[in-house]
């Protein structure tokens, strides 16, 4: 019998290499689930990319549940998905809404009853609804760091705890939250943000393994910056509206092709899924792998966001 010595291993490390990529490539390739007639959930559905979610997976055929904190803007969201109903070979569903502010986190077992009430199931939940934040630490009101967690945090988790035993009974189900780059690395001036997409990140990796056993899949999705008007909606260190369209934001991701990879998470069943460029994915295995780098080049990105904002 022939032995494998040192340098017959990297060919067959390279061979390994190479079927492992195949079978990835054809993982993704594959179409996977179908959305007719699944019922979906968004929260946040009135602008952004909750709105682009809402067309991809109504033109999947999903039937909708829009959720927001604005009646109307939620009814002119149907109408324009109800409008543009012909554009799809798929049969469509006329989205059904829920009004509820996710802050008001002692609410979610009303609006989870409401939300069930439309369709008396939920198979799939994408918590995707949040507010961003820019502000120095110094100088931020303890009770903006909170409610940038009520909304980003508590709200979602206790609006899936009050929706997920009407799964566990079904076993079948799929929980998705949008968090964010920012859930993997911190960077300064976000504290509030960083931290609730941080904790979202650590609730969801431990809900997955505790609900696996029941069959429901748990998808963390983590985009960097997306063309929408999340800085623009983003609170400051005193509460009082940023207001401004950053240029980070202004030249991020087109909403269309995340909500597109948001259902094709959704298909796979993937578990985390990282949707940025090269820079922001180097910055999150360099927090693991290089702290200390990546502590200083945080540093100096603090002092020259400070000197700008000196001038
Ligand atoms: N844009 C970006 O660069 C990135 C965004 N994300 C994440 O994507 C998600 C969507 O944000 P995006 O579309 O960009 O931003 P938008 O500001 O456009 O949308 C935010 C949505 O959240 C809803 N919302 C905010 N606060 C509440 C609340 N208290 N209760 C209920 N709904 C609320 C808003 O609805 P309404 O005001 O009508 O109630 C709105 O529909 C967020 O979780 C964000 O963190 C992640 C990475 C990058
Ligand atoms: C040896 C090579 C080192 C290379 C690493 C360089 C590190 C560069 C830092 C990159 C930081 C990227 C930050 C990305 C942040 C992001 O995408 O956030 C998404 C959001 O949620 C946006 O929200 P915001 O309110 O902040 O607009």
């Amino acid at each position: 019998m022939e032995r494998i010595t040192g340098g017959g291993l990297f060919p067959l490390a390279l061979a390994g290499a190479g079927v492992l990529l195949l079978y990835r490539m054809l993982v993704r390739l594959r179409p996977g689930a179908s959305l007719q007639d699944a019922v979906v959930v968004i929260t946040g559905a009135s602008s952004g990319l909750g709105k682009e979610c809402a067309r991809v997976f109504h033109a999947a055929g999903a039937r909708l549940v829009l959720c927001g904190r604005d009646a109307s803007r939620l009814q002119q969201v149907v109408q324009e998905l109800t409008a543009s109903s012909a554009e799809t070979h798929n049969q469509t569903h006329i989205p059904r809404t829920v009004v509820f502010d996710l802050a008001a986190t002692d609410t979610m077992d009303r609006a989870a009853e409401q939300i069930l009430k439309c369709y008396g199931q939920v198979d799939v939940l994408i918590n995707n609804a949040g507010i961003s934040y820019r502000g120095n630490i110094l100088d931020t009101n303890i009770s903006v760091q909170r409610d940038v967690m009520e909304t980003n945090y508590f709200g979602p988790i206790a609006l899936t705890q009050a929706v997920l035993p009407s799964m566990v009974c079904r076993r079948s189900g799929h929980i998705v939250v949008i968090s964010s780059v920012q859930g993997k690395i911190a960077i300064p001036y976000r504290s509030a943000y960083a931290a609730s997409k941080h904790a979202t990140q650590a609730y969801f990796d431990c809900l997955r393994a505790e609900i696996e056993r029941f069959g429901i899949p748990v998808t963390v999705i983590s985009p960097g910056y997306i063309r929408t008007n999340l800085s623009v909606n983003a609170v400051t260190g005193d509460g009082s509206k940023y207001g401004i369209l950053d240029k980070t934001t202004a030249t991020g991701w087109d909403p269309r092709d995340v909500a597109h990879a948001v259902l094709k998470a959704v298909r796979h069943r993937s578990k985390d899924v990282v949707l940025a460029g090269s820079l922001p994915s180097l910055a999150i295995y360099l927090r693991t792998l290089w702290p200390a780098l990546f502590f200083k080049l945080m540093a100096s990105r603090a002092r020259k966001e400070q000197k700008l904002k000196n001038k």
